[in-house]
């Protein structure tokens, strides 16, 4: 991995870092502090909102597909009941994905394109769904998997969501399993029993070693 991953940065001036993580794991919070260190966060799920939003590019087509009541009175995708939907229907979720997931590529390819050009030498691409796609691999130059026991992912969502466990074990199932996810990975953070200062010393020491 590590060869491809240096012939394909030799191409051009930035290096482009994949950090993903399961629901919870911490990964927009490492991606974060790896802004906080001098990288460009390109944040998916940010993009992916913003395409959601009241007048936002998806929202025709999901209104098309699912109808009115999942689009809410001001215009906004219904966030909650389109979560009870696609975690509980696969084929309902690959609609939805169909729908936002080119557009996110195209924002995000956009936004990596904008933080080269102003020399950000190192890119952290915030991913959630890295390793369920065939499409990253051949754009990344390395990836950095955040992963924690499935304990904690669920204890952090309800913390910071207010979801049940049920509801947070459902979007688990669609994504990748640890396992598989580690595999993938160029580097490892555990952020299980870290503290958010210990957690921006690993980030800052990531940053300082990819050139940022
Ligand atoms: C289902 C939706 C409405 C729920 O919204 P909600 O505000 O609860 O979650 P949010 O968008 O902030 O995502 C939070 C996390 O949920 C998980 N998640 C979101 N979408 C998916 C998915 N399609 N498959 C697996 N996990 C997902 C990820 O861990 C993500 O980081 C929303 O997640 C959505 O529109 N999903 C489809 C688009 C998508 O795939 N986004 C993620 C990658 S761009
Ligand atoms: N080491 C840590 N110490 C304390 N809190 C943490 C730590 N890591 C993450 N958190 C908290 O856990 C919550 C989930 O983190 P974050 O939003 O970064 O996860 P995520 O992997 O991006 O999740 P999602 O897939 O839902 O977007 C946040 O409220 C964050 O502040």
């Amino acid at each position: 991995m590590a060869t491809a991953h240096t012939a394909s940065s030799q191409k051009r001036h930035s290096f482009h870092l994949g950090v993903t993580g399961g629901i919870g794991s911490g990964k927009s919070t490492f991606a974060a502090l790896l802004a906080r260190h001098g990288a460009a966060h390109v944040d998916a799920d940010a993009l992916s909102r913003a395409t959601t939003a009241a007048g936002g590019s998806a929202i025709a087509a999901i209104r098309a597909q699912f109808g009115d009541d999942f689009i809410d009175a001001g215009g906004a995708l219904d966030r909650e009941r389109m979560r009870a939907l696609v975690f509980a229907e696969p084929l309902a979720r690959n609609r939805l994905q169909a729908i936002i997931h080119p557009l996110v590529g195209e924002a995000i390819a956009r936004a990596t394109a904008q933080a080269e050009h102003s020399g950000k030498r190192l890119i952290a691409l915030d991913l959630p769904l890295l390793t369920e796609s065939s499409h990253w691999p051949a754009r990344l130059d390395a990836v950095l998997v955040v992963d924690c026991q499935e304990s904690t992912q669920i204890e952090r969502v309800r913390v910071r969501s207010g979801l049940q466990p049920q509801a947070v074990e459902a979007i688990m199932a669609a994504q990748s399993s640890r396992a598989v996810r580690c595999m993938a990975a160029d580097w490892v953070v555990y952020n299980d029993g870290l503290s958010l200062q210990q957690l921006e010393a690993l980030a800052a020491q990531v940053a300082t070693s990819l050139g940022a």
